[in-house]
């Protein structure tokens, strides 16, 4: 377990830090940490300074973070330790966004080290975008999915991280269709050796880090992967085979991203797609895109599509 110690010289920097936050009017406080710190004197220290906005932090294990919401911290737990500081940075503002716990056109002051191991030396003033729109999990609630949240944002995040990372040093595609499984089914032939099939529930579930791991591995391979709405691949390397007759898609676009539009047509499932080409990720949900990520350098940004129906012979 990786601890931060709350040093003087740190107990001075989250006073300044929180001084700051109340003189300026930001909206919110996150501090980037090494690993598990005195959660409840850090809190006893907001509340000297009458801070009552949202008090993040955020380090690299949830393990780390033990014992930081009893304080009434909102910790947000990274798995981006050998990130560099600027990735780590982004990740905890996009989180926190996702979690809600920031808006978009806030204001945040983030405490953290930038130049010493252990020392928070760094204090910086950030205005948040329109671009933080795009983390929310907003967008994805407002999909009304009988699929959760929980299981969506794993696949997305998923979805993201192959189109960015690639397999091997290269770029892969992938595609996920989730809920509905007994109708996608209907739709669905092995295009070969399913290396999740014989495995129990467990072992199959995507909100397991370990199953990511081979999931990711697996999305090498042809075919798709059908996820149940609790996040469990119920079978991999699937064909589709779905009409396409009523769709309009836009240019350029291949059989992949066709079936996966399509599979969302004619079940309530929804289907991410990752490009080969491009790493972008899609959402579409009744035959519609209903969102698309672009992956930016190392990091990710969130593009919500504005929905458009098609018209005839258009494009979406
Ligand atoms: N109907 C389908 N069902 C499942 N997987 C499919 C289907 N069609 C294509 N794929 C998968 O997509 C891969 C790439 O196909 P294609 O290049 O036509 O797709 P694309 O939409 O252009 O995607 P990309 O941007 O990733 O190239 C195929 O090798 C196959 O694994």
């Amino acid at each position: 377990m990786a601890t931060q110690r709350l040093t003087k010289h740190n107990r001075a920097m989250l006073a300044s830090a929180l001084k700051l936050v109340n003189q300026i009017s930001a909206d919110a406080l996150i501090i980037l940490l090494e690993g598990a710190s005195d959660w409840q004197r850090m809190a006893e220290i907001g509340q000297e300074h009458e801070f009552d906005k949202p008090f993040i932090v955020a380090v690299d294990s949830v393990e780390d973070l033990d014992g930081a919401a009893e304080a009434g911290l909102k910790p947000l737990a990274l798995n981006k330790a050998k990130a560099p500081l600027l990735e780590r940075l982004q990740h905890a503002l996009l989180e926190a966004a996702a979690d809600e716990l920031i808006k978009p056109n806030d204001e945040v002051v983030a405490l953290y080290g930038g130049f010493t191991a252990g020392r928070l030396d760094s204090i910086s003033h950030l205005k948040l975008d329109e671009r933080m729109r795009r983390l929310s999990s907003r967008d994805l609630q407002s999909l009304e999915s009988s699929v959760p949240l929980k299981t969506l944002k794993v696949v997305v995040d998923l979805a993201v991280q192959i189109g960015v990372e690639g397999r091997e040093g290269k770029p892969v595609g992938a595609l996920f269709v989730v809920g509905d499984t007994r109708n996608v089914l209907k739709h669905a032939s092995d295009s070969g050796v399913d290396p999740f099939r014989g495995y129990n529930k467990k072992s199959r579930n995507l909100l397991d880090k370990k199953v990511q791991e081979d999931a990711k591995e697996i999305s090498q391979l042809d075919g798709a992967f059908l996820i149940t709405a609790d996040g469990t691949i119920e079978r991999s390397r699937q064909m589709l085979e779905v009409l396409h007759e009523d769709l309009n898609m836009s240019k350029g676009l291949g059989s992949r991203h066709w079936a996966a539009a399509a599979i969302t047509r004619r079940t309530k499932a929804i289907a991410i797609v990752v490009s080969q080409s491009t790493g972008t990720v899609r959402l579409y949900q009744n035959g519609f895109l209903k969102m698309q990520i672009e992956p930016m350098d190392k990091g990710i940004k969130w593009q919500e599509i504005s929905f458009k129906p098609p018209s005839s012979g258009g494009e979406d």
